[in-house]
């Protein structure tokens, strides 16, 4: 279990979110959920660099202007990896049932007690020779009125506080799926991967879930840019990307690995299989003519790929079962392109 997730509970969460935001509001730093993640990995303190940098810009008394915080983001959050930002999810959820629990007991506490008190003051007005106590009682009611209106005051406030927290929950969602998503294509990127093989290689082990994995590299692209350009080459990088997807069970993975290169993870699936999935694949780019310009009259020329594919094995880990499947991309590759080879 890593340091964070063992650190990873309600008393954490909730003292990180006490110093975080008063520390932000100190420093004039809008809480946003991209802030909030620096700050709050700040006061985790597992992250030494990251308290470095923010210690000597408070010590040299550097304003944390929209620049900075965003060069932060950049530097620290995006880098956070999907782990961190799991475990920010189930603090925060942590937060909100903490919230709720407390809400809804502030709730029925005040109605009970604005029951019990209408019901004394009303039998204390039926009373006339009491005057005195009807005045000390009188006082009394009207203090357990303030009392109850602080209580109102309180539970309007942590109502507020949850839904921020609702909405922090949600936006670090969205950070969450951005961190793990290639903004080209779509597609998950080599981050998610590197999770997901993680996966694959968990389920191997304890189920022993057979597992294979294509590497799928678009042939002579380099050549393919510099004839169309860039803008058609990102084109056919999306438009490879889709297709790799439709190809596949909604229970496969596609990423984009990096470049011209995909990767496709099949859960379950045997190297015979695999290579049948992967022959599909190279086939249906191959057989697709792929035309540009308004009337589509302009042909891009062929557009293929080669696939490198290998099953895992008892002594795999994960940059094993990578470079087994790489090794057989390149000999696809050297082998003439537009074709797969196994293992
Ligand atoms: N348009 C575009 N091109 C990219 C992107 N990422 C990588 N490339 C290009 O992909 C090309 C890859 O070239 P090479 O590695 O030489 O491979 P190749 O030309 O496909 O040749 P083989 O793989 O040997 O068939 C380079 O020209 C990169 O600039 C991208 O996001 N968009």
């Amino acid at each position: 279990m890593s340091s964070v997730k063992q650190l990873s509970n309600i008393e954490v969460s909730t003292k990180i979110l006490r110093h975080a935001v008063p520390k932000m509001s100190e420093l004039d730093i809008p809480v946003t959920p991209e802030n909030y993640s620096v700050w709050y990995e700040y006061f985790l303190g597992v992250n030494l660099d990251l308290k470095r940098v923010v210690d000597h810009k408070i010590e040299n008394g550097e304003i944390f202007t929209e620049e900075v915080n965003s060069d932060l983001v950049k530097q620290f959050v995006l880098e956070i990896s999907p782990d961190v930002i799991e475990s920010v999810h189930v603090e925060t959820q942590l937060v909100i049932n903490n919230l709720l629990e407390k809400v809804s007991k502030i709730s029925s506490g005040t109605a009970n007690l604005t029951e019990t008190l209408t019901d004394f003051n009303q039998e204390l007005q039926k009373t006339n020779d009491a005057d005195m106590l009807y005045k000390l009682v009188d006082t009394l009611v009207n203090e357990m009125g303030s009392v109850i209106h602080d209580n109102k005051q309180m539970e309007a406030d942590l109502n507020h506080m949850n839904e921020e927290v609702c909405s922090l929950k949600s936006e670090m969602e969205n950070l969450s799926v951005v961190a793990q998503t290639d903004q080209l294509t779509s597609l998950f990127n080599r981050r998610a991967f590197e999770d997901q093989i993680q996966v694959h290689m968990e389920n191997y082990e304890q189920n022993q879930t057979a597992s294979s994995l294509l590497v799928v590299d678009i042939d002579h692209f380099k050549l393919f840019n510099d004839t169309h350009g860039h803008l058609v080459g990102d084109k056919v990088l999306a438009y490879v990307a889709l297709a790799l997807k439709k190809s596949v069970k909604g229970t496969d993975f596609v990423a984009r690995y990096g470049g011209e290169e995909f990767v496709v993870l099949l859960p379950d699936t045997h190297l015979d299989d695999a290579l049948i999935v992967a022959e599909a694949l190279r086939k249906k780019i191959a057989d697709k003519k792929l035309t540009t310009g308004k009337e589509k009259k302009h042909s891009l020329g062929p557009l293929t790929v080669s696939v490198g594919v290998a099953t895992l094995n008892n002594s795999d880990d994960r940059e094993s079962y990578f470079i087994r499947a790489d090794e057989a991309l390149y000999r696809a590759k050297s082998s003439g392109r537009n074709r797969v080879c196994g293992e």
